[in-house]
């Protein structure tokens, strides 16, 4: 490879003719393309210098050691991370390439454990969130489509990572990657040496196909910003008195984590004085975007599951139960943010006066409308749930706990 590649890509870049960087540049484009092509042994420094100048690059050049590292990252792991950081501080600029290829990776989440396939923004995302402080890490996208898969496609994948690399102005030093026996035929495909970081990988004993299979048998490898993927949310719903907020704040505790409250609540406290008498129309759609606020904050910190006290069929069921009619972003909401569980506890316990409770919503007569309300404008949304009619308190939670477990598949359906 030619040492001014670098001038190359930046004409590319520029969408100049050599003619027309030749005469910026006060040389002839024979001179440049004999310079280009590592054909003259001293170039003349003033000739350089006005060349760089016009390209926007820094001269005198400061030689740079450029690593890259290749992965599906299906999902980003802390194997990956260390493998990175390591590459990172050997060299002064990192490139991490992200091949994708949209039936190999359904073929990967179809064999898989995973509830839901990470599209090619979600992987991208990993990346660019875990490493946004470091400024000399550089993501990129690469397309593998057609290509033979890992490792039968070697002669056409170098082609193609190549012609990518070139277009993208990647001139790699060094290859990172844990994997010995890669490192030969980076050398004869693409011609570059490869440092291996922990190959026996002692440091971090994970691969994503252990995630793929198991995510929460390796939570403890799955980064943070890719945890929230992985988590399973369980909405517990019930009219008022229904015992739901204790049972998601119980529920919380014994799986040890997060829980997402009722803004409704908050909401009638901090804009209403307390009083759910001056709820009107208006309010509905801020009390939606609120609870989903509160939703994805408790997704972001939750260990595996995260428990969500009311969903948003019920801010809905509420809306028509006072105004006669349905929201029309509240049901947006409710047709964007599905759960992977829903709870229905029946309104069967002793009631219970609350702050925030409807007047008159404590009659037997109003408690059982609410619930035919609830129930039937589930139905409506498709969305199936668990009914939890249980009497006593006990044993209504050993039922919450088994559904959970069951969800989390540590426990066979019955
Ligand atoms: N088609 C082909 O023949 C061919 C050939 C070479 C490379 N590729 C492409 O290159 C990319 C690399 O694939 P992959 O399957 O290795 O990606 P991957 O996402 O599984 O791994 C990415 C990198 O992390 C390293 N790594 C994984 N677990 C580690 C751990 N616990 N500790 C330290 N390092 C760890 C791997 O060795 C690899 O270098 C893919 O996009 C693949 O398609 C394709």
């Amino acid at each position: 490879m030619s040492s001014f590649e670098y001038l190359k890509h930046a004409i590319r870049q520029k969408g100049c003719t050599l003619q027309q960087v030749a005469d910026a540049s006060g040389m002839t484009k024979g001179y440049l393309s004999q310079l280009l092509n590592a054909k003259i042994k001293s170039p003349s420094a003033q000739k350089l210098e006005a060349l760089h100048r016009f390209l926007s690059l820094e001269f005198p050049r400061v030689e740079k050691r450029v690593g890259v590292v290749f992965g599906k990252f299906y999902p980003l792991h802390t194997g990956h991370i260390y493998l990175i950081q390591r590459a990172c501080s050997q060299v002064d600029e990192l490139h991490i390439i992200m091949g994708y290829d949209e039936t190999r990776d359904r073929e990967l989440f179809e064999a898989s454990a995973m509830s839901q396939q990470p599209t090619i923004s979600d992987r991208l995302r990993w990346l660019l969130q875990t490493f946004k402080y470091q400024k000399n890490i550089h993501i990129h996208a690469f397309n593998e489509e057609g290509m033979e898969p890992y490792p039968w496609g070697w002669d056409v994948w170098s082609a193609g990572i190549k012609a990518f690399m070139d277009s993208e102005g990647i001139f790699p030093d060094q290859i990172y990657t844990s994997e010995a026996s890669d490192a030969p035929q980076y050398l004869e495909h693409l011609g570059i040496n490869t440092v291996l970081v922990d190959p026996d990988r002692t440091f971090m004993n994970i691969s994503g196909g252990q995630i793929r299979e198991n995510p929460f048998r390796f939570w403890d490898y799955i980064p943070t910003e890719v945890k929230p993927f992985f988590v399973r949310t369980v909405a517990i719903l019930g009219g008022e008195s229904s015992g739901k907020s204790t049972m998601v704040n119980k529920l919380a505790n014994i799986f040890n984590t997060t829980s997402a409250w009722e803004f409704g609540r908050e909401y009638v406290f901090s804009h209403l004085g307390g009083d759910g008498r001056a709820l009107q129309y208006t309010d509905y759609d801020k009390i939606a975007i609120g609870h989903s606020q509160y939703v994805d904050f408790a997704v972001k910190y939750a260990n595996k599951v995260v428990f969500i006290d009311t969903d948003f069929v019920t801010i809905q069921a509420f809306c028509k139960a006072n105004e006669g009619r349905g929201h029309p972003f509240v049901q947006a909401m409710i047709d964007e943010y599905r759960f992977d569980l829903v709870i229905l506890l029946e309104n069967n316990m002793p009631w219970v006066a609350g702050d925030f409770r409807r007047s008159g919503s404590g009659s037997e007569r109003e408690r059982k409308a609410f619930q035919a309300q609830l129930v039937s404008m589930l139905q409506e949304n498709g969305i199936v749930y668990a009914h939890v009619d249980e009497t006593d308190y006990d044993t209504r939670f050993l039922r919450c706990v088994s559904l959970v477990r069951q969800l989390m598949g540590e426990e066979s359906g019955q």
